[in-house]
């Protein structure tokens, strides 16, 4: 802090006294005071120290959905009621049919911006952010990331290859392989090229740059934070934006990373803007997200451009969005089939018949329809994204008084049943993707077990639809769901396609036990060894 100017400093002690104020009122103005929940552990951190440090993402939210049913109350920081909701009917009402009257909080904006700038993912709910999602939709229809295909097998291709040639040729029998970081670095060279037609080669060179700069981020910056910085966030519903605007700047560990791994991404986001806007003088065809970004944005009406720093910060959101959340999807579920060796049998011999199809078809590589009927390789893709969603909680405040309905009743402090829940203006919600992906009543009593013959037997069957696909909330709902889910699961289906049918995974002999670490976004780790940052290693043998 010692590096800020004085009268930021003066105006945050103002601000931090004016904060106190506000504090003492909101707690006499507790709408949510009849849901039951945990006490706090704590009159500062509340239970907030106790969601973060859980050993795996979702060990307490199974527990405490499992003893409050589909909603409960969380202390935050001094005390403040945060409303957990896990209850379809309740997040279809929050994310979907409310529109824009639940924004992100103050706290969830800041940190995009931190990490993204005024990207998609920061932009306020209202006209800033449909205007960037509308200049961002072209890039993201289906025939457009239908025509990554032929990259996302390329890609997939290259990891297959660099496998046979850097380390199974030396270890026939097979080897343990750190798969997470193989598929970061394959992910990021798919986003590159999609996106950018940038070569990020992260292959090819792991002292890149960029790759090194983005290693690891989410764990360094986001888990296990410290008590002064969840205090000093909670101070930051109070301060004004300008303030907020400065908060990257602050020199910790936190802030310091991301930080600069934004200026990075902007100083490469400003190059290749410049010269994609020549080139698309000239060339109208280039189908990378950027140029069809810049392409929409050229021909806007000027009003709802988006502006020089908006487009570069584009960059830095769709690379960070768009590469590790499928890297461990795809890691989650490679280790899930090493688990379950039978079905991963079926799924090769499905892959493998498919093959001999296209062969005697005269055709050379799978197409979206042949990876879109491979029925094993389906189920497993869904059931990971269900069972091990990468972002797991998302926070709401309601910008106006409004009664959230639930789908499932629960019973209220005073034994009372409610199917609805009325909340107040300001009032945080807490959107519990981990645990409605694990709602017994939605996925049946088998919900906490990777089971993904629950989908070639069509055994889910839900009553209330949510989310942009195979009704889960990974990707979120509604009009700030995930614009690129598409992109993901393609590239899923292409790469997971290419990895099993080349190569056999198993647990390797020692077992180590892999925990599902909370850093922002939900990773792997080995237990005992977190300090070696997100870890899936697996045995991995040529088939
Ligand atoms: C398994 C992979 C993925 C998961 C689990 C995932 C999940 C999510 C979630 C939960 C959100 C909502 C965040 C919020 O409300 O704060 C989101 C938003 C977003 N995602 Fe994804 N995502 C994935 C892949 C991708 C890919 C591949 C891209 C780009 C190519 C992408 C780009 C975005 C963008 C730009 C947003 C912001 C949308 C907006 O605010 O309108 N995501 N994603």
């Amino acid at each position: 802090m010692l590096d800020l100017p004085l009268s930021l400093i003066v105006f945050t002690v103002c601000a931090a006294a004016l904060v106190l104020v506000r504090l003492y009122r909101s707690r006499t103005h507790h709408s949510i005071a009849h849901i039951r929940g945990p006490p706090a552990k704590s009159m500062i951190m509340g239970n907030i120290r106790d969601m973060a440090y859980q050993e795996s993402v979702g060990d307490l939210d199974f527990k405490y959905m499992k003893e409050y049913g589909t909603a409960w109350r969380l202390h935050a920081t001094f005390g403040k009621p945060v409303l957990m909701i896990s209850d379809p009917k309740a997040l279809q009402h929050v994310l979907h049919k409310s529109g824009y009257m639940y924004p992100k909080t103050t706290q969830s904006t800041t940190l995009a911006f931190n990490i993204t700038g005024r990207s998609i993912i920061w932009a306020p709910n209202g006209d800033i952010h449909s205007r960037h999602r509308k200049i961002m939709n072209p890039a993201f229809t289906a025939p457009q990331l239908r025509s990554f295909l032929p990259l996302f097998r390329r890609s997939s291709a290259k990891l297959c290859q660099m496998w046979k040639d850097q380390i199974l040729s030396r270890t026939p029998e097979g080897t343990t392989v750190v798969v997470n970081t193989w598929l970061a670095r394959t992910t990021l060279d798919v986003i590159g090229e999609a996106a950018f037609d940038f070569d990020f080669g992260a292959l090819d060179n792991t002292d890149n740059e960029l790759m090194k700069a983005y290693e690891n981020m989410f764990a360094d910056s986001n888990m296990y934070p410290t008590v002064w910085n969840a205090i000093f966030q909670a101070f930051w519903d109070y301060l004004p934006d300008k303030v907020l605007e400065q908060v990257r700047h602050i020199p910790t560990r936190e802030y310091r990373r991301m930080q600069s791994t934004l200026r990075l991404f902007i100083k490469y986001s400003q190059r290749l803007i410049a010269q994609k806007s020549a080139a698309l003088a000239s060339d109208k065809s280039s189908k990378d997200v950027m140029s069809v970004l810049i392409r929409a944005n050229a021909s806007e009406d000027a009003r709802y451009k988006l502006s020089d720093e908006e487009m570069e910060s584009q960059m830095s959101i769709m690379t960070i969005a768009g590469h590790e959340t499928t890297a461990n999807t795809i890691t989650w579920m490679l280790y899930e089939l090493a688990k379950h060796p039978d079905y991963q049998d079926k799924v090769r011999a499905e892959i493998a018949l498919k093959r001999a199809e296209i062969i005697a078809r005269g055709d050379a590589d799978f197409s979206i329809e042949d990876l879109e009927s491979l029925e094993y390789l389906q189920a497993a893709i869904k059931e990971t994204l269900r069972y091990h969603c990468i972002v797991y909680h998302l926070n709401r405040m309601a910008s106006q008084d409004d009664t959230i309905p639930l789908a499932y009743p629960i019973v209220s402090a005073s034994g009372e049943m409610i199917s609805e829940i009325p909340v107040a203006k300001g009032q945080i919600i807490m959107l519990n993707i981990a645990a409605y992906n694990r709602l017994p009543e939605v996925w049946g009593a088998d919900a906490h077990e990777w089971n993904p013959m629950r989908y070639v037997e069509d055994k889910v069957d839900p009553q209330v639809r949510v989310g942009m696909y195979a009704n889960l909330m990974t990707f979120s709902a509604g009009v700030r769901g995930c614009i690129g889910w598409r992109f993901s699961v393609i590239e899923t289906q292409a790469i997971a396609a290419d990895l099993i049918e080349n190569f056999q995974f198993n647990l390797p002999e020692d077992k180590p036990e892999i925990i599902r670490v909370p850093a922002g976004i939900m990773g792997p780790m080995i237990k005992g060894r977190e300090g070696e940052g997100m870890k899936m290693p697996l045995h991995v043998t040529a088939v």
